[in-house]
């Protein structure tokens, strides 16, 4: 039996940008996952689809009444320095639908030492988003590969107007890791805004997520850990959450 409590489970779960971001994914996929978004009355904290099916996840919760915040990525998973064509997404995205976004930071650019690239992308999409659209930047902590990458990538993206700081797209070698996350944490803490925190890629398990969380709790405080600040994007954890959830 797994050693998480229920209590634990569907704190995880609150935390959780449901993800589906397959090539092969198709109107039955995304419905499929909408109808995943609750366990008994605790929900996720929104739900993580790629553009072209964000219309298909509005219309499902506008039908069953479900007030679930929809996510998409842009600029991704590349990480394009083609700054008009991640605006155009991003605005596109807005318009069907979405209510936050997930934009993929030039990261390339930066390790070829281009900050101007990064920055300017960061602070146009996040004029798109305006107050209302959350802006999560993923700065694929893991091609950063150094410490110092990963500082240099998320003080870029907070001080260009970052709602939240993502580690990974899902899509590379090297996703979230706690080391990139205790960097990453440390960073938003420093800046002194209310920039939040998404741990991304590779996350299966509650006692992984619990991980996050507890670092998260360490270096920003308890209170500060609630899904306004903290996501955890996944595609594979609910499987495990529904299986500690029914052993208890
Ligand atoms: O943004 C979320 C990630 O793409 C999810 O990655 P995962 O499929 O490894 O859970």
């Amino acid at each position: 039996m797994p050693s998480e409590n229920h209590a634990q489970a569907l704190q995880v779960l609150s935390y959780v940008d449901l993800t589906s971001l397959n090539n092969d994914d198709d109107k039955a996929t995304i419905e499929s996952l909408c109808t995943k978004v609750e366990i008994g009355s605790q929900s996720v904290a929104a739900i993580c689809v790629f553009p072209e099916w964000v219309a298909t996840a509005k219309t499902y919760f506008e039908e069953q009444s479900l007030n679930i915040p929809i996510a998409t990525v842009t600029n991704f998973p590349d990480g394009s320095t083609n700054i008009e064509r991640a605006v155009s997404e991003t605005e596109r995205a807005i318009a069907a639908g979405a209510r936050e976004i997930d934009v993929v930071l030039p990261y390339r650019a930066l390790l070829n030492g281009d900050e101007s690239t990064p920055a300017e992308l960061v602070r146009e999409c996040k004029d798109v988003c305006g107050d209302e659209v959350i802006l999560k930047v993923i700065i694929e902590s893991g091609e950063l590969k150094t410490q110092d990458a990963i500082v240099a990538a998320s003080e870029i993206a907070i001080a260009n107007g970052a709602d939240f700081i993502k580690t990974s797209t899902g899509k590379v070698d090297t996703n979230a890791t706690l080391s990139a996350a205790q960097t990453m944490l440390g960073v938003i803490k420093a800046s002194g805004t209310d920039c939040g925190f998404k741990a991304a890629g590779g996350i299966r398990t509650v006692g992984e997520a619990m991980q996050y969380i507890n670092l998260a709790e360490e270096i920003m405080g308890k209170d500060w850990v609630t899904p306004s600040h903290f996501r955890i994007g996944a595609s594979s954890l609910l499987k495990d959450i529904q299986a500690v959830v029914d052993n208890h």
